[in-house]
């Protein structure tokens, strides 16, 4: 499913955030959302995600104004998005039990047959998906423990098998790795590459520069209410057409 931003501007309340900004992330590619701190880049994903109606421009899915359609039709849309925050916000229940939530609230087999399907592969402690989840992240060894016994890290990589475990079409990652060690940054890293691969749209915002050059396939630099450069990801970090990308990407642009 393409998910696209067509002219979208927005405020909150007299502060405007963004004039017209456009941005489309397609099936299996990684769009990189870079930009300085209150630019923007957590507001376009909420946007992105339907959280929150644009004060104007669109939002489309697969081309449908998912802000035309009625309510009913856009929780149908809202539910093929997964998305993961720079705070993992786990509930007091078992990792397998954080790990199915998103699968519950979307599911439209019943739990016994979910269960029985996933005891014939043997994956006893939850769903196929859910337990083929915790695998991306490595903590299927984990399922059966407390989330709070869970490191930031790890509580951050179940965030993000929650959000995989049922097989959205698209993943709005808002700086999910910002709290992050090189290795759990690196598990979750390898996750998205693999969602990637799997014809899954994914959008990150980041702060982090070589992540973005990492895992991107396109870089969206927002700035100054717009999106002043999008493009493959070698070419925004080596060949810039515009002159601000550079020197944000140089650390020469503080806002
Ligand atoms: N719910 C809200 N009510 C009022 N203002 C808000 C709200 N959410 C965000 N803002 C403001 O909108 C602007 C954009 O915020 P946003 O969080 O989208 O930026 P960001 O680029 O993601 O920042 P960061 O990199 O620090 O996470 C900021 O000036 C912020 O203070």
């Amino acid at each position: 499913m393409t998910l696209r931003a067509t002219d979208v501007y927005h405020a909150y309340g007299d502060e405007t955030v963004f004039e017209a900004v456009s941005l489309s992330i397609s099936p299996g590619e990684v769009v990189a959302i870079i930009g300085p701190s209150g630019v923007g880049k957590s507001t376009l994903l909420r946007l992105l995600a339907l959280f929150d109606a644009p004060d104007d421009g669109s939002i489309e899915y697969d081309g449908t104004d998912v802000w035309a359609v009625g309510d009913r039709e856009r929780l149908e849309y809202r539910r093929r998005i997964g998305m993961v925050f720079q705070e993992a916000s786990l509930f007091d229940a078992s990792v397998v039990r954080n790990a199915e939530y998103g699968l519950r609230v979307r599911q439209s087999w019943t739990d016994r047959i979910r269960h029985e399907l996933a005891s014939l592969v043997g994956a006893e402690n939850g769903t196929i998906e859910v337990i083929d989840a915790l695998d991306a992240v490595g903590l299927a060894d984990k399922a059966d423990q407390d989330a709070s016994s869970l490191s930031g890290g790890e509580a951050q990589r179940v965030a993000f098998a929650r959000a995989l475990a049922y097989e959205p079409d698209a993943l709005l990652l808002d700086e999910p790795t910002s709290d992050l060690d090189p290795r759990n940054t690196a598990v979750l890293e390898e996750a998205i590459r693999n969602a990637r691969d799997r014809g899954i749209g994914v959008a990150i915002a980041t702060h982090d520069m070589h992540q973005a050059e990492r895992i991107a396939d396109r870089v969206a630099v927002l700035l100054e209410d717009e999106i002043i450069e999008v493009g493959p990801t070698e070419t925004v970090f080596e060949e810039p057409t515009d002159e601000r990308t550079q020197q944000f990407i140089d650390g020469e642009l503080i806002y």
